[in-house]
């Protein structure tokens, strides 16, 4: 359910459901279900799923893509490396969605954006890959005007700026300043024609500055949505999470 706002953008909130599937594997039990998690978010208000096949398979299985693509009700952003792998494994599922991202196995988390400027024609190639099985594609990039102009023209229709540095900044004045880079950015890739979404290292106190720039039309979370479900219950943790988001860009 999108919540339509005043300025005529919708906020809408991904879910990704990475890290129940960290808790799950931590044991090798088949709980906590990936797949409950994600129905159940759909039911406390996310409007899309969001999870990261990632090359080592450290939490989400190619059988969770494979078992919830079906069972969605709202749509799946699949997030995947910019692989021969990756790609034949996205054109055989058809999530509604594919974000290409940067991937190095020795990461903890995704470090940065893509960098489409260096792997131009390799991203470009993707994007064809994936459009010719009409998935629309998202890059994750970094909130910088080479980068959003690279993605315009390798012809992505969506971005996903990296708000890994804002999310990660302790000083005040060294979060302001990556706020106004996102907002920069968002406003550039409008101005582009693209899409504009944000995501990485979102909170239950963070996440208000950045659900209030109008430009943006989606948040992924996931982390923080998964380690506050411990506390407050997971449908609890994704409904309060979309409100702060819907009472940010009402409050603009
Ligand atoms: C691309 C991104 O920022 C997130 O999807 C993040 O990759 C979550 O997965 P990890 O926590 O495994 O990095
Ligand atoms: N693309 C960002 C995402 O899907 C979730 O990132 P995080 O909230 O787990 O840091």
């Amino acid at each position: 359910m999108s919540f339509l706002q005043p300025s005529g953008q919708v906020i809408e909130l991904g879910v990704n459901i990475d890290h129940v599937a960290t808790l799950r594997n931590a044991r090798g039990t088949a709980y906590p279900d990936p797949i409950q998690a994600a129905l159940l978010a759909e039911e406390a208000g996310a409007d899309l799923i969001t999870l990261h096949l990632r090359e080592d398979r450290r939490h989400i299985k190619d059988a969770d893509v494979e078992i919830l693509r079906p069972q969605l009700r709202t749509r799946m952003n699949l997030e995947a490396a910019v692989t021969a792998e990756m790609l034949d494994f996205a054109c055989r599922i058809k999530p509604q969605d594919v974000c290409l991202v940067p991937e190095r196995r020795e990461e903890i988390t995704t470090e940065g954006g893509l960098d489409v400027v260096r792997y131009f024609s390799q991203v470009k190639a993707a994007v064809q890959q994936l459009q010719r099985e009409n998935i629309r594609v998202s890059l994750f990039i970094d909130a910088d005007a080479e980068q959003i102009q690279a993605a315009s023209e390798c012809g992505a229709p969506v971005i996903e700026l990296h708000t890994g540095r804002y999310a990660e900044a302790h000083a005040e004045e060294e979060q302001g300043r990556e706020l106004s880079r996102i907002e920069q950015g968002a406003a550039e890739g409008i101005n582009r024609g693209l899409k504009v979404n944000a995501g990485h290292g979102l909170h239950y106190t963070n996440v208000q500055a950045i659900a209030r720039i109008p430009d943006i039309a989606e948040l992924n979370i996931g982390h923080a949505i998964v380690a506050h479900a411990i506390f407050a219950g997971w449908r609890n943790a994704v409904s309060e999470m979309k409100a702060i988001m819907v009472q940010a860009r009402l409050n603009g």
